[in-house]
């Protein structure tokens, strides 16, 4: 929180559970969209576009969020940022329940936690300046920054990589990555302790997504930030995130740390997204592909399919994955997985004393050999794209 910003602290609750306090903490957060038809609006079923995610985000580090499009990833972002009113479960920022703050409630906290959205192109408003919009948030907030409103936006640009004369410009007149680096601008305005940033890079030319992710890698080093960053690029994520959560229909499959996430991947999904990742090693070029195809769409989140929502097109599955949902929980240490059937499971702790009722068998199973009788199978050689 901001130093003149009252939010009660909790004695870590590290003594508690062994965990690290949190900046944020999350459990078992819902959102569900209701769809209404008819004259009367009735509500006919809801599509469940987030649906129980647990997670902690440590101070100083990045969470990277990774999934397919429509996995929920935005929803998680606009539900931690407040932007949206959760269905279910808790949020604490800082020890301090603001699951369900009203705008009042939330106004000290738009200090601390701040939003830096995918489109730099929409989300500016091509009417104002730049010296507008980076100070926005001095308006909305009543700050009068020390030294005055231009001066601190001039040091805001300069922080960002932007010319700091360049203050009575208009969105237009800046190309791409220079507007993104507007839109970081005015997110550090208030100097925020954590930031979450949707798809930050995903609108940009390649050339220049590499300059924005460092000026972010750089920023947070100067400033003590948090981030949660969100992306469908599993390169940008492994570049800045320290750990880093799967998502599949609206719920965590997997949360590790990098290193063990991309070196030994326990969720069969995680496994397949990462062996779509091109690799750029001239030595394997024309080597046999170990890509695992996953067949078929995302099942849709009005109605996701019971047991483990990824058993349609999981290469594994068994009756007990189209049964029974696996709880998320850490079969190595730092690493969470929702599996009944992990891969790289050789060193993993027993499932069923990490807590999983539904024990999973480790290992490949019968069926999963057999090639498994839903969804996808392992594939070689394949030319087409698994998604994201
Ligand atoms: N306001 C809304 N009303 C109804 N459904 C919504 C709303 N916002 C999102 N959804 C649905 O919730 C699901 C999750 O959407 P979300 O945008 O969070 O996914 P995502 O992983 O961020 O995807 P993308 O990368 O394509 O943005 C989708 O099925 C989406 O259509």
């Amino acid at each position: 929180m901001s130093d003149n910003v009252k939010i009660p602290q909790q004695a870590g609750r590290s003594g508690a559970d062994d965990r690290p306090e949190a900046l944020l903490r999350v459990e078992g957060l819902v959102k569900h969209f209701p769809i209404r038809k008819g004259l009367l609006r009735r509500q006919t079923g809801a599509v469940q576009a987030v649906d129980g995610l647990s997670f902690d985000v440590r101070p100083g580090e990045t969470l990277g969020v990774v999934g397919e499009s429509g996995c929920g990833k935005s929803t998680m972002g606009r539900l931690i940022t407040r932007l949206l009113e959760p269905t279910g479960g808790r949020i604490e920022f800082q020890g301090h329940d603001i699951t369900h703050l009203g705008v009042a409630g939330m106004r000290p906290l738009r200090r601390d936690v701040q939003m830096i959205f995918q489109d730099p192109y929409s989300s500016l408003n091509p009417r104002h300046t730049i010296g507008t919009i980076v100070s926005a948030p001095f308006r909305l907030q009543g700050i009068e920054p020390e030294g005055g409103v231009k001066k601190e936006v001039q040091r805001l640009l300069e922080l960002v990589g932007l010319n700091p004369e360049h203050f009575n410009r208009y969105p237009h007149e800046f190309s791409g990555g220079q507007r993104q680096r507007i839109g970081i601008a005015r997110a550090l305005a208030l100097k925020p302790k954590l930031v979450v940033a949707d798809e930050p890079v995903s609108a940009l030319d390649v050339s220049i997504q590499a300059q924005v992710v460092n000026l972010l890698d750089d920023l947070q080093d100067e400033l003590g930030l948090t981030y949660v960053i969100i992306a469908h690029d599993l390169s940008v994520i492994r570049h800045v995130s320290d750990r880093i959560a799967v998502m599949y229909l609206g719920k965590i499959v997997e949360l590790a740390d990098r290193k063990s996430l991309y070196e030994s991947p326990m969720h069969p999904y995680t496994k397949a997204l990462l062996s779509a990742v091109p690799v750029p090693d001239p030595r394997r070029r024309g080597a046999k592909s170990d890509r695992i195809l996953l067949k078929g769409d995302v099942p849709s989140p009005i109605a996701p399919p019971p047991g483990c929502r990824f058993h349609t097109r999981c290469w594994k599955a068994t009756e007990l994955c189209r049964t029974q949902e696996p709880p998320l929980v850490e079969l190595r240490p730092g690493q969470q997985v929702a599996c009944h059937h992990p891969e790289n499971a050789g060193d993993a702790v027993d499932p069923t004393s990490a807590g999983n009722a539904a024990a999973p068998v480790l290992g490949d199973t019968a069926e999963g050999k057999a090639g498994g009788k839903t969804g996808g199978k392992a594939a070689t050689d394949a030319p087409e794209d698994t998604g994201k």
